[in-house]
This record gives C-alpha cells, sequence and structure tokens, in this order.
C-alpha cells in the first residue's frame, strides 16, 4: 500500500468537495479525519470510472456489515453505509489515501458523510416502457452454437472496415452511402450451417431472411442510432449477440424518448413492428455498460470483442407500413413528399442528432454544455437544414 500524506488527502478531498456540492450540498464532513460516521463517500471510484458494485463491495466487506452502496450514472463517486460506525472508522483509518486502485496508479480517497443524503437514491433511472414489437430472448443459442457461428464468420477477407466497426454482409450487400440495399444477390449466401438457428426464429414467427450482417466490434465501439431503411428490409429484424453483453439504446423517431436495453451474449433480439419501424436503434461507443445489478442498484458492465448476426428479409415491393411518417418508400411517393420530408428529416437529424449530441457532451464535461449545445446546434442546423434535407444517416 502507498501512503500519500494527509496534506495530500486533505487536498484532494477539498477539491472533490468543491466539485460536487450541488449533489451533496452540506453534507459532506469530516475533511481530513475529524468526525467520524457510518457513512462514507468513496471520492474516486464511481460508475463512470469503471467500477463495479462487486468491486466496492470486494474493497469494503471485510471491515463489517455493509447497509447500503449508491452508485451514480455518470459519477465518479459513491456512498457507501455500514451498520456500525467501528467498521466505517476501521475501513478509513485503512484505505484513505493508501489503497491502491486498480493498476496500482491511484490511491483512494474517502470522506465521513453527516448523513446519508436520501436525494441521490432519486437519481436510480425508474423503469421504462419498451417500444411495442420490441422482444428479447435470452440464451437463444448455447455456447457450443456460439464458437460454430463465429468460426463461420471470422477471419473473412471480404470483411469491410467502417470507420466505428467491421462488417460484412451475406446474401445481399448494405451500401451505407445510400442506406439501401444492393439488389443484385452476392455470390456467398446466408451459410448453409446457419440453418438450425434461423429455424429457431423461424419458429417465433420471424420471416426467413435472405441477408445476414455480421458487425464486429472492439470495446469502445458502437454503430450510431438509425432505423434500418424502411424500402430495403422487411419487418422483423434479428440479432444476435455472441461473445459480449451490451446495452442497445432505442429511440423514439417521433418525441426522442429513450429505452437502453441490455442485450446479454447469446441472447435474441427482435425488432418488429413500431420498434422497428418508427423507433432508431444504436450502440454508443465506450468500453462499459451501467446497468442494474443484483440488488437493483446500478453497476458496471465491461464491454468485450462483440460480434453480432444481424438478419434480414429484403424487400421486394414497397414498404406499406402504418408509420408513413418515417417511411422512405411512401414518402418517395408522396405529393407533397419536399414538405413533409423536410419536417421529418430535420425533426430525425436535426432536433434528435443535438439531442443525442448534448448528451454525450454532459457525460463527459459536466458544465455549461448541457444547456447551452441544444440550443447551439438548433440555431446552427437550421441554417444547415436545407442542405441537410437530402441528406440520410450514414451506417
Ligand atoms: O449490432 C447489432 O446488434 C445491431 C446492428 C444493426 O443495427 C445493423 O447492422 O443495422
Ligand atoms: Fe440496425
Amino acid at each position: 500500500m502507498k501512503k500519500v500524506t494527509e496534506k495530500k488527502v486533505a487536498r484532494k478531498v477539498a477539491k472533490f468537495f468543491a466539485n460536487v456540492s450541488n449533489d451533496v450540498s452540506n453534507t459532506f464532513i469530516g475533511i481530513g479525519n475529524s468526525s467520524p460516521s457510518r457513512f462514507l463517500c468513496l471520492i474516486n471510484a464511481g460508475l463512470l470510472n469503471g467500477f463495479t458494485r462487486e468491486e466496492i463491495f470486494d474493497i469494503f466487506i471485510g471491515f463489517g456489515e455493509i447497509e447500503n452502496l449508491v452508485m451514480i450514472e455518470r459519477k465518479s463517486y459513491c456512498i457507501l453505509s455500514f451498520k456500525n460506525e467501528c467498521a466505517a472508522a476501521e475501513s478509513y483509518e485503512k484505505l484513505n489515501g493508501s489503497f491502491c486502485l486498480k493498476g496500482e496508479t491511484k490511491v483512494l480517497y474517502l470522506s465521513y458523510l453527516e448523513k446519508f443524503p436520501t436525494n441521490m437514491i432519486d437519481l436510480k433511472e425508474s423503469p421504462k416502457v419498451w417500444p411495442s414489437g420490441l422482444k428479447l430472448k435470452e440464451n437463444f443459442i448455447s455456447e457450443e452454437e456460439e464458437e460454430k457461428l463465429l468460426d463461420l464468420t471470422v477471419s473473412d477477407p471480404q470483411t469491410l472496415q467502417l470507420k466505428h466497426r467491421t462488417v460484412k454482409h451475406y446474401g445481399f450487400e448494405f451500401k451505407y452511402g445510400s442506406n439501401k440495399v444492393d439488389r443484385n444477390p452476392l455470390p456467398n449466401a446466408i451459410p448453409e450451417e446457419m440453418e438450425p438457428i434461423i429455424k429457431k426464429f423461424v419458429e417465433l414467427g420471424i420471416t426467413r431472411p435472405n441477408q445476414l450482417t455480421v458487425n464486429h466490434y472492439a470495446p469502445g465501439q458502437g454503430i450510431p442510432l438509425h432505423t434500418d431503411t424502411h424500402s430495403s428490409f422487411e419487418d422483423g429484424i434479428i440479432s444476435i449477440s455472441l461473445c459480449s453483453d451490451i446495452v442497445m439504446d432505442f429511440m423514439s423517431n417521433d418525441d426522442g424518448r429513450r429505452v437502453s436495453i441490455v442485450l446479454p451474449r447469446r441472447s435474441c433480439l427482435i425488432i418488429s413492428q413500431e420498434s422497428r419501424y418508427s423507433w432508431s436503434h444504436g450502440i454508443t461507443p465506450r468500453k462499459y455498460d451501467v446497468t442494474q445489478a443484483a440488488d437493483n442498484g446500478l453497476t458496471v458492465i465491461r464491454r468485450e470483442n462483440r460480434t453480432s448476426l444481424t438478419f434480414r428479409k429484403v424487400r421486394t415491393s414497397k414498404c406499406d407500413c402504418t408509420f408513413s411518417r418515417w417511411c422512405d418508400s411512401q414518402l418517395e411517393d408522396s405529393a407533397d413528399l419536399s414538405e413533409k420530408t423536410a419536417d421529418n428529416i430535420e425533426r430525425k437529424h436535426v432536433f434528435h442528432v443535438y439531442d443525442e449530441i448534448a448528451s454525450h457532451f454532459s457525460e463527459t464535461r459536466h458544465w455549461l454544455w448541457k444547456w447551452e449545445i441544444p440550443y447551439v446546434f438548433a440555431v446552427t442546423f437550421q441554417h444547415w437544414n436545407r442542405s441537410i434535407k437530402a441528406t440520410t444517416k450514414c451506417l
């Protein structure tokens, strides 16, 4: 254990206190070592810097019974309470300024709290309603099937390197420039060995696919929010996750409502109806995802290399879904094309884009941006609107 001087500990704690005073008002006490209590703030170990609940429990469990641990999304600190004060005092004495965190380059800093800041519990996200038509089948494939599927898709010379991931198409190629499927069949169809897996989801009522896109994501990579082009694919899109859990984000194209869903490794996601036609889906590029732990608190899951198999059926006729406002087949046909397209494209690509950018900015920058970005982007994008009308979001 590396011991940092008391002066340095006090400096760190004071600096932290100044930064988070909005979150916790005047509940921090005992800067230095003065007023012990049962409540501890772990100043530099939280969800934002990648600590899991298990890691925090592991550090403190040896000192006594833990009563509560609150980990807050987008915060690099967390708050822990012991059942009794002795346990808190002992852990404070042993760990503060001396316990080496991951990689032994940083030490843990602690501060006592006067009371448990109950308002923090409210920062937990309440469960959200999934868009209709979205279903998740966990353990859809076995570990052996996962391995076979991987063998069928890895090290293929025809893999395409995109900015944030690599892709490979079977059956038909999806052209990311135009966001449309190329209707000339590829020489490589979906491998026959995948038939047992395809049979499983066809039995669930999904249209038999004739197109497969394999995406490989390294930790930190993702896919921008998008709606799979209506005119290119039928309803019922399947995504099978291999090798890693991941969080997929969904956003309503109509009102920007958001839902994030954990896709466990070996699960099968069915995106149909409303979730397919009028919501966007995407994966935020990051190395770990915040999610709910078994005890209902928040924790993080670290991403591994993930391969996903997206099965789709290429459309042979125009899309006639009931979500015409988002349907390129129907918008192209409609007489008031320019008006409607401009409106919808502006809503999707302008307002929701700046909304999205704003949330990313506020995750990594904790000041000013949160309120300024939407305004700045609204003004700027309105000027750009004319040229944006002709563009679609490129994957
Ligand atoms: O990786 C995934 O699960 C989704 C991929 C996807 O949405 C797509 O290729 O259109
Ligand atoms: Fe997609």
